[in-house]
């Protein structure tokens, strides 16, 4: 996947429910990038999203992960790629260690390394004193942090992560950043979507804008500070100028 200059190149991607949500988007994130999808509730982020990771149908378009037809071979391009949604879903029965290691085995992971991967993520993410007990007294934050080691277990080369630090504490938070930026310099590729602008400003090498299911901006912060001619304002001060000269032009 390195080889691939784009981790995601998406064309024309459309989705209508009683309205269009998606509306022929394209976007390219580049390996080894980290985007920051932004945009206001009900943009078309995690509908986007969705359908890049293979959870939703799209009515039009295509979807290229790093090169592979996600729409012609799903199971290719789900290999390389981890999904993370901002409604965790682990199995509360199992503790960490043994969640992590179910789901290494669905995608065939050698045990000695998916053990070996499944405790570096857990102790990457300040789970280690929670190894052994059973996911189901576990805080919405601990499920979330439980969530992500299990999207990276099988080493993807994309992450895609909707709002992955809503509800998380700083430290939390502070460990999903340090771990997200680790995968980066490894090689991977990072998508995510956030409200959180701070974020995007001190971790993105690229922000793209969604509104009304289209992609209105894109670049460096300082790329889109310059298309404002907003030099010296923060992300938020563009990001709602932007919003706001779209909804004007609506
Ligand atoms: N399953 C669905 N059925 C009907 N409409 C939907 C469905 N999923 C999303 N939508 C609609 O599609 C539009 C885009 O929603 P989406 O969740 O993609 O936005 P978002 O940018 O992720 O918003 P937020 O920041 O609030 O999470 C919204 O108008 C939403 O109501």
């Amino acid at each position: 996947m390195a080889s691939h200059p784009s981790a995601l190149e998406v064309r024309g991607l459309t989705k209508r429910f009683d309205r269009p949500a998606v509306d022929a988007l394209d976007l390219i994130v580049r390996s080894g990038e980290f985007y920051a999808l932004l945009g206001p509730n009900g943009a078309g982020k995690t509908t986007t999203l969705r359908m890049v990771a293979g959870l939703l149908q799209p009515d039009a378009g295509s979807i290229a992960i790093a090169g592979i037809d996600a729409l012609r071979d799903p199971v290719a391009a789900k290999q390389v790629t981890a999904w993370v949604s901002d409604e965790p879903m682990i199995y509360d029965k199992l503790t960490p260690l043994e969640y992590l290691e179910f789901v290494a085995g669905l995608w065939g992971v050698d045990p000695v390394l998916a053990e070996r991967s499944a405790r570096a993520l857990l102790v990457s993410l300040g789970l280690e004193a929670n190894m052994h007990e059973r996911c189901e007294g576990f805080s919405k934050g601990m499920r979330q942090k439980v969530a992500l080691a299990g999207a990276l277990i099988h080493d993807p080369r994309l992450i895609i992560l909707d709002e992955p630090l809503t509800g998380l504490d700083a430290v939390s938070a502070r460990h999903v950043k340090g771990l997200l930026g680790e995968r980066v310099r490894a090689g991977c590729t990072v998508i995510m979507t956030t409200h959180i602008l701070e974020v995007a400003e001190r971790m993105a090498d690229r922000i793209g804008v969604i509104t009304s299911g289209r992609l209105v901006a894109e670049g460096t912060l300082a790329e889109l500070r310059q298309q404002n001619g907003r030099n010296d304002t923060s992300l938020e001060d563009v990001f709602i100028a932007l919003v706001h000269s779209e909804a004007a032009a609506a």
